[in-house]
């Protein structure tokens, strides 16, 4: 069985979070709860989890020294990623030279990190059916790649997320910009992009799927509306058939049974009729699964906490996790400069079974987001209903 000490004692249990935003703020929480300590980098200062975390460190964690150094000097007894933008083969090193415990394996952070890896991963090695894909590193590739898929497609920096740097490219006026925008746009500057097929889903879902010591767990399919590759709304459960569903858990099984370790992935799919088409997956809680604030008794972040630590789920004989209701959450985007100041905020919390984060992040440039609301009621529709309303209530002054 495992034990876990007490903070800021000789018998601690150690935890560094490698990125401290909205996500992470919730991982600290609950390993606070657990009595961990909890130590938050990320590459500014007062990120939200820094703010609830019992120390803080500023880098530039792209930096294979800065990294190392840190990980030296805190010595945690496990390390959690939670933005793609790190320097992971320093993580590979660190565990495979000095048995450094990274999660959910460092191999994993690795092919995860960069749409190149995990894209050879699913389609090349697993064999799961994905969109067509070309990567390239020039304009002149680029434009070959458009000219063998065809348009439309989907243009992205191989490391970014949250639609930083992604285009969808439907008419030959678009092909120059979506270049230029992916060069600018990504988390670590110009370079390398994948030029995927588009996809004509019906929907798609993340399949929250819980790596732990008893096995493999899944929360019920979430699913999500994004705008400009960014995700704007999710909800739970979508509704499925039971065969896309049964797909859609054959493909979640085999690619995190392929990255291994223990904790939560965000497995992304397209779904059209009864077939599933693997996007991408987070080996770490996913933004779209927010809306587990209030749709589960133990969250996303409650499941990676305890996954991590090694304990039970308590998850039913079929491996689920058990579902409150129908719940949905709405992202709250701030739109240009400055401290965000929030109003109006007892609108979005009148109706009962309502949620509200505030991710505390220390200032907006250009377009962010900066807290969810949540909501749960008789249904889905209702239950987004009730969100998008929370959110359209919200102000946000940019001071
Ligand atoms: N090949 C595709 N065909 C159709 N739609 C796509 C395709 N690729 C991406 N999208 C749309 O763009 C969204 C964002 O894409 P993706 O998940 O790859 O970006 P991301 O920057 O990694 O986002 P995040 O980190 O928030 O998951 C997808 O959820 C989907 O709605
Ligand atoms: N889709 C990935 C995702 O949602 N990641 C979350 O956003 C933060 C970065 O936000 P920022 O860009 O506002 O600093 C990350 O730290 C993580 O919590
Ligand atoms: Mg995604």
């Amino acid at each position: 069985m495992p034990t876990l000490g007490t903070p800021l004692s000789a018998s601690a249990t150690r935890v560094l979070l490698l990125g401290a935003g909205e996500l992470g703020k919730e991982v600290a929480i609950e390993l606070q709860r657990l009595g961990v300590e909890v130590i938050a980098a990320d590459r500014y200062a007062d990120a939200p989890a820094m703010q609830v975390a019992h120390r803080a460190h500023v880098l530039d964690m792209l930096d294979p020294a800065a990294l190392e150094a840190l990980i030296r000097a805190e010595a945690p007894h496990l390390v959690v990623p939670e933005i793609e933008a790190i320097h992971t083969e320093t993580l590979v090193a660190l565990e495979r030279d000095h048995g450094q415990r990274v999660v959910p394996t460092a191999r994993a952070a690795r092919l995860t990190m960069d749409r190149e890896g995990i894209r050879r991963l699913a389609a090349e090695t697993l064999g799961l059916p994905t969109s067509p894909y070309r990567f390239v590193d020039t304009e002149a590739e680029y434009r070959a790649a458009i000219a063998a898929i065809g348009l439309p497609c989907v243009v992205k920096p191989v490391m970014s997320s949250s639609g930083k740097g992604q285009s969808t490219v439907r008419s030959d006026d678009a092909v120059g910009p979506a270049w230029e925008y992916a060069q600018t746009g990504g988390r670590a500057g110009a370079g390398r992009c994948i030029v995927e097929g588009f996809v004509d889903f019906d929907y798609e879902i993340t399949l929250l799927t819980v790596r732990h010591a008893g096995g493999t767990a899944f929360c019920a399919p979430v699913g999500h509306l994004q705008r400009d590759g960014d995700y704007r709304e999710s909800w739970q459960p979508q509704p499925m058939s039971p065969r896309a569903l049964e797909h859609a858990k054959q493909v979640a099984t085999a690619i995190t049974d392929a990255l291994g370790g223990w904790g939560v992935f965000g497995v992304e799919l397209f779904i059209k009729g009864d077939e599933v088409w693997f996007s991408e997956v987070s080996p770490r809680p996913h933004d779209t699964g927010l809306v587990t604030l209030v749709s589960q008794d133990l969250s996303e972040f409650a499941l990676h906490a305890r996954a991590i630590l090694g304990l039970p789920l308590g998850e039913d004989a079929e491996g689920w996790i058990p579902l409150r209701g129908p719940s949905a959450s709405s992202a709250l985007l701030a739109q240009g400069s400055g401290v965000p100041v929030f109003g109006n905020l007892a609108a979005a919390l009148r109706a009962p079974d309502t949620a509200l984060r505030l991710f505390g992040k220390p200032g907006v440039e250009g377009q962010r987001r900066v807290g969810v609301t949540l909501a749960r009621a008789e249904s889905v529709e209702a239950a987004r209903a009730v969100s998008r309303d929370a959110t359209a209530a919200i102000t946000i002054e940019l001071r």
